[in-house]
């Protein structure tokens, strides 16, 4: 049997779809810093969390497109990224991590690796889709994330995006009863696409402009929301959504205050770092994540 899948090889992986970029982010290379503040918001579902005891706090955001090329093309209609740090009185921290679709491709990091294989150019330089469409037969986990990738539309900005965490997390404080959810950003904006043309007619790089007029002209804000589990629900598999009709309860408010700056060069956005009384699921794409967001920072910190 093969070796299972390990965060290193996602990280050459990435290398050899977009080229060895020296320092730059092995994913999400293309993005955005932003920072604001969380207004949170006291629930009966996370009772005691130090998160939303009340106090606003201290955002650093980074907006992203998905991929390993720090010139990826804004036009396109492909992944979105959002990565947002809230820091807690006393220093403690909480990462929230997550893309514009609703679906992860794939039930683990196997599947999801297989995808990204395919991607692959043979000798010639060629990229063959046949051989996508394939794996998808064999590995049906990927399918509704790609029904998602061909029907996604560009989107206008970053402040009319809408972001997924994906994974499930749990909430407990003490002999509280737990809380299983999954988050979501929901822009205040309202979720804006463009046309194919109205795409055409912005340049490469047109969504870090775009959102500093947004800031300039209006209030950009965004709602985070928990989707609340039932014990049916997955834990594990992000490749698998939620019935619709759960439970929605808002956390609180994240508020823009400026886009662009450096703030984020510092940080590693890993999902796993959770404040008190939040803990992450068994989901395996969760746990490959902080390895991979490890290598991929360390290397950027020192030029590789
Ligand atoms: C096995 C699955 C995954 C692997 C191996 C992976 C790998 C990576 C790596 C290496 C980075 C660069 C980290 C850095 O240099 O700081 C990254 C960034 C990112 N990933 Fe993932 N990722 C995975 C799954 C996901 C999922 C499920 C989401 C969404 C829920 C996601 C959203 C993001 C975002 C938004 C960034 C940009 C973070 C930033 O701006 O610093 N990734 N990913």
């Amino acid at each position: 049997a093969d070796k299972p899948v390990q965060a290193n090889d996602f990280i050459n992986l990435f290398e050899k779809l977009s080229g060895k970029q020296p320092g730059i982010r092995k994913a999400h290379a293309r993005g955005l810093c932003a920072t604001g503040t969380f207004i949170p918001e006291q629930n009966a579902q996370f009772p005691s969390a130090p998160l939303l005891s009340g106090e606003e706090l201290p955002v650093v955001m980074r907006f992203s497109v998905g991929g390993g090329n720090p010139g990826a093309d804004e036009r396109a209609p492909s992944t979105r990224g959002m990565a947002m740090q809230i820091t807690l009185p006393g220093g403690s921290r909480h990462i929230f991590t997550g893309n514009n679709f609703p679906v992860f491709a794939g039930k683990d990091p196997q599947t999801f690796f297989g995808l990204l294989s395919t991607f692959l150019p043979d000798e010639q330089g060629n990229r063959d889709p046949q051989k996508t469409m394939q794996y998808a037969e064999e590995n049906p986990s990927v399918k509704a994330n790609l029904a998602w990738q061909q029907a996604a539309k560009t989107p206008a900005s970053y402040a009319n995006t809408d972001f997924y965490g994906l994974h499930t997390f749990f909430y407990a404080l003490e002999d509280e009863t737990p809380t299983k959810f999954r988050w979501h950003l929901v822009p205040d904006l309202g979720v804006k696409t463009l046309t194919e043309e109205q795409a055409q007619a912005k340049d490469n790089g047109f969504l870090a402009e775009t959102i500093k007029q947004q800031l300039a002209e209006s209030t950009v804000s965004y709602s985070l929301m928990a989707t609340i589990g039932e014990p049916e629900d997955t834990n594990i598999d992000p490749s698998v959504q939620w019935p619709e009709d759960r439970e929605q309860v808002r956390l609180g408010t994240v508020k823009l205050a400026s886009a662009g700056g450096e703030q984020c060069t510092p940080i590693n956005f890993d999902p796993n770092v959770l404040s008190a009384g939040f803990s992450p699921s068994d989901d395996p794409v969760l746990r490959m994540r902080s390895a991979a967001y490890a290598i991929s920072f360390g290397k950027r910190l020192s030029g590789q």
